[in-house]
């Protein structure tokens, strides 16, 4: 059976031209870049190529930082963990500023502050979905030491306004974390159009290898490790750099930003395709709006479908969708996201994620529209509520 993927907000492919970029880091050229014999030195070209388009890639300046690490995970643990050893632990600024819409790795690290003297605002969305700048600004106070909003959500896509958020920080003197996680690769992401303290990303998630990240910190931003040890990344970051997976990163984000007008022209299209199969359907949301989401995401609830019959339909037939983010996938907690919009009780346990990339195909999407369709018929002909 051909297999279609659709869920690229979990993981996505490793682009081939990404895969043979790598390979030879694993068989020639395999030193230690810290090495000072050849096998190390002769690494040390291909390491800062592949920064320069990590930099390139999100328009940072020369004199910011970027730490090669091993996810997002980490990155958003670095920056809230390193938050709170560098200022909030010492000084007055004893808040962090979040919203209910983040990723487990910002919202169990704040929690685990809270644990620790930390008070930790969880902004709650609009009708929208958007957590505004007005509403940021409303919650800071001169205790406030950081706020940390996502770019783009990993279970619908919704785009925050990051632009306005920073101009409300940069204002208030407050530092500002994004994790941009899920808008890399798909809409355009400029740490000088928006001026973020620090940014979170991993390469898996636009067409990278899984295992390697970045955090970006702008220039004269001090923050402490997390993990400790060599001078690897000049003391911000311990441990053998995995050099084949920053190569492949460099190469996967260059990749990514030249492929943006075929993500939000191609992948667009083919998304809006399987979003208005859907729709035609009674009794289906589609939650937020299409210009204010990244364009190869829609999450929608089809009322009397629970999420995880259908996904299991759609599997039967070899096609990978989800009912949320992979680290969710096992709860049956209903989503937090859909409670955070106020969707209601049955409603957030009927969401379906189907999240497209640049290899998504037109015959693919066709196909998993007529497989949707005799699915959600069936569904509900088994349903007892619908
Ligand atoms: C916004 C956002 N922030 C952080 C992460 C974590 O990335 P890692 O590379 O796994 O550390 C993710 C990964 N979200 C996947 C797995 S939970 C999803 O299915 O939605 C994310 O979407």
């Amino acid at each position: 059976m051909e297999r279609i993927y659709l869920d690229n907000n979990a993981t996505t492919l490793v682009d081939p031209a990404v895969r043979e970029a790598m390979e030879p880091f694993y068989c020639h050229m395999y030193g230690n870049p810290n090495s000072l014999h050849s096998f190390g030195i002769e690494v040390r070209p291909y390491l800062n190529r592949a920064m320069e388009q990590l930099y390139a890639g999100i328009e940072a300046d020369d004199e910011d930082n970027i730490i090669v690490n091993s996810c997002a995970t980490e990155g958003n643990n670095t920056v809230i963990l390193g938050m709170y050893f560098s200022l909030l632990k010492e000084t007055r600024k004893k808040r962090i500023v979040t919203t209910q819409l983040e990723h487990p790795s910002i919202r169990e690290a704040c929690r685990f502050l809270e644990n620790h003297g930390v008070k930790v605002t969880y902004l709650a969305p609009d009708s929208r979905g958007l957590v505004t700048a007005e509403s940021v600004a409303e919650a800071l106070s001169d205790q406030t030491a950081l706020v940390s909003v996502m770019w783009a959500n990993n279970e619908t896509g919704l785009l925050q306004p990051m632009k306005e958020i920073a101009a409300v920080c940069r204002e208030r003197g407050v530092y500002l974390h994004t994790d941009a996680v899920q808008a890399i690769g798909k809409v355009p992401v400029s740490v000088r159009e928006v001026p973020v303290d620090f940014l979170t990303f991993s390469a898996h998630k636009f067409h990278g290898p899984k295992g390697v990240g970045g955090l970006y910190l702008r220039k004269g931003v001090v923050l402490p490790p997390l993990l400790h040890g060599g001078e690897q990344m000049g003391g911000h970051r311990a441990g053998t750099v995995d050099v084949a997976g920053l190569v492949g990163m460099g190469q996967a984000m260059e990749l990514a930003v030249t492929a943006l007008d075929y993500e939000n022209l191609v992948v667009r299209r083919l998304r809006d395709k399987l979003e208005d199969a859907l729709l035609r359907h009674a009794d289906v949301l589609v939650i937020g709006e299409r210009d204010l989401r990244t364009p190869n995401t829609v999450y929608a609830s089809i009322r009397g479908v629970e999420g995880e019959a259908l996904i299991w339909d759609l599997n039967q037939a070899g096609i990978a969708a989800s009912t949320g983010s992979a680290c969710a996938s096992e709860s049956l907690e209903a989503s937090p996201i859909l409670t955070a919009i106020g969707a209601d009780r049955e409603l957030a346990h009927t969401g379906v994620r189907l999240s497209l990339s640049r290899f998504t195909t037109e015959q693919e999407i066709d196909t998993t529209i007529a497989v949707l369709d005799r699915a959600i018929v069936r569904l509900r002909q088994l349903s007892t509520s619908y």
